[in-house]
């Protein structure tokens, strides 16, 4: 592939072994997928930060990469979700050895200036690509948000490469950095109104037929951005779709329909069914996959504010949003009736399944979709005001 002279020079070990190290991976990830050139990004979001996912391997890779002072990122870097809260995970129960090696992971990534946010949903917290820009982002459900609503450019990273992108601050120009990768191919047309958490089940549906197709949807009315969070990680979660558009909001430059699906509510029951492992009550419940917004978090504490919770109930989303709500009170509702704010983490990549739970109570579709698997905990999806009240 073509590399500029800059490049060259970061392949070759000008600018330190890291820094080679980083270029070699993107450079071999661009032959593979036939890329000619490489494309400055703007910024990166790296997954693979949890110590539950990355375990030692992960951590040793981390630590001796980062002691090379080569290893600093270019561009505006954020990390998604870890195994724990970074404040409070005493008070949830989790044991020091985990936080011990959590801590080690996230103090290597900021040796490298990578942001500690600690979020799936960094979009809402200031690191928001301008349309049309190239990004190389490493979480399922921020791709396809950066893609579709943002009309930012990024193929679904893997951790480790979307780390060496933003230490070269470039990224091979493959996949969805390409026009011609970004054509709708399946059009979907909703005939019911949704809301909320159906339409996580809309993705998970939609997701299981289209593969890593690029899906348009037809709407009746218009989702709000939580709605399309849901949607998209959904979608990223049962299919490996990465970019959908919607008619009326990011309308596809072009389009080359394959197939033409109608959904409707009926159509939406199965997937309903299939994403509940059993019929128990919860011992826990979590809300926050993505990362819950400001927004919801207001409707969650409106709701709860008079109301006493029956077991367990975690909000996860980011300590940035967690000091939000805690100005403007909503934590205090949510903790006065029994439930607690979780930054940093969530009920996938904590390892909820040491913390004495059975049955997970959410309202995620992409959760319900990995809960059995990652945690080997039993689930219930619902909408949260369902579960709240079982
Ligand atoms: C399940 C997921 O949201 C979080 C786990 O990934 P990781 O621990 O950040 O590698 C990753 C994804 O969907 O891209
Ligand atoms: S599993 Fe859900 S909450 Fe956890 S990091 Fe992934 S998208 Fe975010």
């Amino acid at each position: 592939m073509y590399l500029t002279a800059y490049e060259e020079e970061m392949y070759d070990g000008e600018y330190g072994e890291a820094v080679e190290k980083s270029m070699k991976i993107l450079v071999a990830l661009g032959d593979i997928y036939g890329a000619e050139r490489m494309v400055e990004i703007s910024s990166a979001q790296i997954s693979g930060v949890s110590y539950k996912t990355i375990g030692d391997a992960g951590l040793e890779y981390l630590e001796e990469l980062s002691k090379d002072p080569s290893a600093r990122v270019k561009v505006q870097s954020s990390l998604n979700p870890a195994g724990m809260d970074l404040d409070n995970w005493r008070e949830l129960g989790f044991s020091r050895e985990f936080a011990d090696r959590q801590s080690r992971i996230i103090d290597a990534y900021m040796r490298m200036d990578v942001m500690n946010t600690c979020t799936c949903t960094p979009y809402l917290i200031g690191n928001i690509p301008t349309r049309g820009s190239h990004v190389a982002w490493s979480e399922s459900s921020a791709v396809i948000y950066a893609n579709s609503i943002l009309g930012a450019r990024t193929n679904r990273e893997g951790g480790p490469s979307a780390l060496a992108a933003a230490i070269c601050g470039r990224t091979p120009a493959y996949g969805y950095h390409l026009d011609e990768n970004r054509i709708a191919n399946i059009l979907v047309k909703v005939e019911d109104s949704l809301e909320g958490y159906e339409y996580g089940v809309l993705g998970y549906y939609v997701g299981k037929i289209v593969g890593d197709g690029v899906p348009s949807f037809r709407f009746r009315g218009q989702p709000s951005g939580d709605e399309f969070k849901s949607l998209g990680a959904a979608l990223a979660s049962s299919g490996a779709v990465a970019l959908y558009y919607v008619e009326g909001l990011n309308p596809a430059v072009e389009c080359e329909f394959e197939d033409r699906i109608s959904v409707d509510s009926a159509s939406l029951e199965d997937s309903m069914d299939e994403l509940s492992t059993t019929n128990d009550k919860p011992d826990l419940i979590c809300v926050g996959c993505p990362h819950c917004s400001l927004g919801e978090i207001r409707l969650l504490a409106r709701y709860l504010r008079h109301r006493r919770l029956s077991c367990d109930f975690w909000v996860c989303t980011s300590h940035a949003l967690k000091v939000a709500a805690d100005r403007m009170g909503y934590s205090d509702l949510i903790v006065g009736s029994g439930g607690v704010m979780v930054s940093d983490t969530c009920m996938v990549v904590s390892p909820i399944e040491d913390l004495g739970f059975d049955v997970v109570g959410v309202d995620s579709a992409k959760a319900a979709n990995y809960i059995p698997s990652m945690c080997g905990l039993d689930v219930v999806f619902d909408d949260w005001k369902n579960l709240v009240r079982l």
